[in-house]
Order: structure tokens, then sequence, then C-alpha cells
């Protein structure tokens, strides 16, 4: 596999940040989560004027084998039709995108159909879709190495158009099934808490897949190899996600997680570098049952909104993009005490 290198956040800048933050004109601690959020972009960034250059939204498509085991709602053909819908500026991550400036790229990572080009689109299609893990291991160890290394290079071709910001979505139907797989894996957490409802099975259905899914895993009792894993049970978006978030740490991006699936192929990065993690912002907690579970592993903190969404796509990204902005904004722009002439405590008289 591709090796990365991603060290820690440099810790001791901490205390000038919290300075700056403490004398801006507002009781201490009361923009919140907002002073969370622009002190890891401050330390991502190594300054106490944080920047938000170039965003983008990485949207990585996939068909997953594992649909042939009647695991989701929706059809297979709805990734390829929303990854045109996509391109024709359709879908909900597009007017997210177009609403906060964000620049989309899509990434056919293995759709079970030919997609036309456009510039929008990044064709490095693995194949047309995995293999169904229930029968045999989705990809090879050789396949999910190159998904990661050919991931990596989306990150690089954007970094180099100046971007320090990047969100990660994804499209795939059947991919919350590898998603709680794989966290099950990593977090050793019970099937049970990991596998949700995805694009929107009933009980019924949800007990059905949670059958599948454990019949799958018990049929590769041995595996513990991080990479051996994802090759087992990922999806070739959800492994180029993957390299594309290790790329983007090794940067010293900051890094934008979006709901069950993105968070999954994060879970996945952290195995191979721990590191990964200082540089992300958890945009949202999704509503597929795992996610909670799953961010609370992560020690995941803060979540920046909770909208009960579960649409994936990159929606939580762009949705919590402008909130990044003004946490930004406020420690770049806001007055101090001293600047601003005002008291910071009552004087005896
Ligand atoms: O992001 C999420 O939290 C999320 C939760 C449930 C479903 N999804 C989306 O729904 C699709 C996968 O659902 P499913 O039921 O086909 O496994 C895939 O295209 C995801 O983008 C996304
Ligand atoms: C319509 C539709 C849109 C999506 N976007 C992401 N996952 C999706 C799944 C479905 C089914």
């Amino acid at each position: 596999m591709k090796q990365f290198k991603i060290d820690n956040t440099d810790k001791r800048i901490i205390s000038q940040i919290q300075d700056k933050l403490n004398n801006k004109t507002k009781p201490i601690g009361s923009l919140g989560k907002l002073e969370n959020i622009v002190s890891r972009v401050c330390l991502i960034q190594q300054t106490l004027s944080p920047e938000l250059n170039n965003p983008h939204i990485l949207v990585f498509a996939a068909d997953h084998g594992i649909t042939q085991e009647n695991v989701s709602k929706y059809p297979s053909e709805v990734t390829h039709q929303m990854v045109l819908n996509f391109l024709q500026e359709g879908a909900a991550i597009n007017v997210f995108c177009r609403q906060n400036d964000i620049t989309l790229k899509v990434i056919d990572a293995g759709i079970n159909a030919d997609v036309y080009n456009t510039p929008k689109l990044i064709h490095q299609k693995m194949g047309k879709g995995t293999r169904n893990f229930a029968k045999e291991p989705a990809m090879t160890v050789d396949e999910c190495s190159l998904a990661i290394q050919l991931g990596a290079t989306v990150t690089q071709q954007i970094f180099q158009k100046g971007s320090n910001i990047v969100g990660f979505g994804e499209m795939g139907i059947g991919n919350t099934s590898s998603a709680a797989v794989l966290m099950h894996k990593f977090t050793n957490l019970p099937l049970n808490e990991c596998v949700g409802k995805g694009t929107g099975l009933d009980a019924e259905q949800m007990q059905h897949k949670l059958q599948v899914l454990q019949k799958a895993v018990n049929h590769y009792p041995d595996i513990k190899d991080p990479l051996e894993i994802v090759a087992t049970f990922g999806g070739f978006e959800i492994a180029q996600m993957c390299g594309a978030m290790l790329q983007a740490a090794e940067n010293k991006m900051c890094l934008l997680i979006d709901g069950f699936i993105a968070t999954a192929a994060l879970l996945s990065a952290s195995q191979f570098y721990p590191a990964i993690l200082d540089y992300c912002l958890f945009c949202h907690q999704s509503a597929e049952n795992g996610h909670k579970y799953m961010l609370h592993h992560l020690k995941a903190d803060p979540r920046i909104l909770n909208l009960d969404l579960r649409l994936g796509e990159g929606t939580g990204c762009a949705l919590a993009y402008p909130i990044i902005q003004s946490s930004v904004n406020f420690m770049n722009e806001m007055a101090s005490f001293q600047s601003a002439g005002v008291s910071t405590e009552k004087t005896d008289n």
C-alpha cells in the first residue's frame, strides 16, 4: 500500500489560540463549538489567522456486488442515474455546493455503467462494481491498494489548485452494508449496532440485511489486517475515499467528514494512520443508526450539525461549511477587548 506521512498537529500553539479566543469581545467560551472548530483549523494550519481556500467536495461513486443479496431498498442502477444527476447539477449536493461556492468533483471509482465525460467527472474506474462479499472478497488486496493510491491522486490535483479544505461524499447503492461491516470489524461493536436502514429498509428488511451481513462476516473469521478487511468488505468508492483522505491529511488540509459511509472510510484510514483524526471536522451526525456509535468510537467532537440527514453525497459537509466559515471569520475579524475598549471585568469603586 502507498505510504503517507501524517503527523499529529503540533499542539504548542494551543495557549496562543486560547488567548486570542478569550480576548475577543464576548464572554469567555460563549461562541461554544465555533471556538472548538476554529481552534482545530488553527492547529491544522499552525496559525492564529486561518484561511479557507478553494473549498472542494469530492463525491466518490461505485457499485456493490452485495446488492445481489437484496440489502438495499433501491436498485443498483440508481448509482449511475444519480451520478448523471450530479453531472447535470440536479442533486441536493449540487444545490448546496452552488449556494456555498464549493467546487464539486465526481469520481467514477467503479460504477456499473459507462459514464460520459464532463469536466466535473474524474474517471478512475476500478471495475463495474465490487464482487459480492457474501460469496467472495469484494476486491483483492492489490485492487484495494490501487484504489487507495488513485484516491490520493484526486486530492493531490485539488491541492495543487490551492485548495486547503476538502469534503468527502459518496454515492453507491449497497454501501451502508460495506460501511456497517467495516465498522463492526474496526470497532468490535456488535453487528446489530452497526447495521441500519440505509436508503430506507423497514424492520423486516433490516433483519434480512443483518442476517446476510452476519453470514458474510462469519465467512472470514480470521482476517485481522486492516488492508485485507477493507479489501474483503469495502467498496471501490470507500477505498478511494480512504486514500483521498490520507493524502489530504498528509497535505495538512482540513478534512470535512460527512455521514455513515464517509466516516467508515475515515475509520478505515485511521487504522493505517491514527494521526489523520487531528485533521478532521465532523460535519454531522447521520440518522443512520450506527453513525452515532462510530463517531463516539472516534471521539469525534464537535459534531457540527444534527439534522437527521441520511443522504450521503457529501451533503453534510456542504451544509456545515458556512458554519466553519463563520468560525474562521470571527477569529480573523472580531475586535478584541483592547481594540474595542470594552471592559473585561468589574472594577471596585
Ligand atoms: O451518509 C449517510 O449517513 C447515509 C446513510 C444512509 C444512506 N446513504 C446513501 O444511501 C446509499 C446507500 O444506502 P443502501 O441502503 O443502498 O446501503 C448511498 O448512496 C449513500 O450515499 C447515506
Ligand atoms: C435517490 C437516491 C439518491 C442518493 N444520494 C445518495 N444516495 C442516494 C440513494 C438514492 C436512492
